[in-house]
């Protein structure tokens, strides 16, 4: 690990591939390949053409580098002062001047590219964008946690469909599904750390549960969210969509009764309803406005 000089001002001695390295890692790449990759699928099943499709991801790519890089470079003195491995800018392998530069960079790349899918699409997700930013510098840390994952989740969704032509406003199920899903991502991304985040003081909605209260809690958002994609839509559900929703519940069920023996089984099966609530989101991509 770095010393909190090197760490905090990015020392000379870190080469440039160190430093590329350390950038990539600071964004919380997964969340957000994962997250940009989503959007894409969902800008092509609601029928966005192939030039608003690559618009609207490199609009959703520029928010959540901006989010993650500022999340990083935040936490970035009490990541280092509480010795945390696996943070780049704590292992000294970036600057926190050189993350928040990055954070900066892609905010003003993003606010050009969400408004270039249209006034309305661009404000919507600008919107999500700001009230991640205030989870980085504030909320994280109080009982309204959950709130910026549920406005920025919505929001995903709700650009996608507000980027169609015609801006037509999306539909309330997608909307609700995306907040349901964001609250279930926000319970899924703490619960692992929660004990070691307890033990440094952090405060948030899912701490405040207590590890049993979010394990238990965690895959209920989630599965709501998958009655929600099959009940919502106007017409039956279809048989599809019907067997998805049992699945989802069963899986559901399976991971709180083990989750109590086994606490990974609840994450596990979290993760899986959570990937039923993909799919579902991307058959009825059609529908979403
Ligand atoms: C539209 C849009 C931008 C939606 C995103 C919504 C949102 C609030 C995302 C936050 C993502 C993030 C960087 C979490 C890290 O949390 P952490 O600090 O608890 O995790 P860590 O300590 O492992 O870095």
């Amino acid at each position: 690990m770095g010393t909190p000089e090197q760490s905090t001002t990015g020392g000379p001695a870190v080469g440039w591939a160190v430093r590329v390295g350390g950038l990539a890692g600071a964004c919380h790449p997964g969340p957000v390949v994962a997250v940009t990759a989503l959007m894409a699928a969902l800008a092509v099943t609601a029928g966005q053409s192939a030039a608003r499709g690559v618009l609207t991801a490199a609009a959703v790519l520029t928010g959540q580098l901006s989010v993650g890089w500022c999340n990083d470079a935040f936490d970035a003195r009490r990541d280092v002062a509480a010795g945390r491995r696996g943070k780049p800018v704590a292992d000294g392998a970036i600057g926190v001047t050189e993350v928040w530069v990055a954070a900066y960079a892609a905010l003003a790349l993003c606010v050009p590219l969400s408004l270039a899918c249209g006034l309305w699409a661009g404000a919507v997700h600008l919107a999500g964008v700001a009230a991640a930013w205030a989870y980085d510098l504030r909320l994280k840390a109080t009982a309204w946690s959950w709130a910026p994952y549920a406005v920025g989740f919505a929001a995903l969704p709700a650009f996608v469909a507000l980027g169609l032509p015609g801006q037509p406003w999306p539909a309330w199920w997608v909307v609700t599904a995306g907040a349901l899903l964001g609250i279930g991502a926000h319970l899924g991304d703490v619960l692992p750390d929660i004990r070691g985040d307890l033990a440094t003081g952090v405060r948030g909605w899912p701490h405040r549960l207590g590890p049993d209260g979010a394990r238990l809690l965690l895959p209920v958002p989630l599965v709501i969210a998958s009655a929600v994609l099959v009940l919502g839509p106007a017409g039956p559900p279809g048989g599809r969509g019907t067997a998805a929703l049992a699945v989802a519940v069963v899986v559901a069920v399976a991971g709180a009764v083990l989750g109590r023996r086994w606490e990974r089984a609840a994450f596990v099966a979290a993760v899986a309803v959570a990937v039923v609530d993909v799919a579902l989101l991307l058959l009825r991509g059609t529908g979403i406005a």
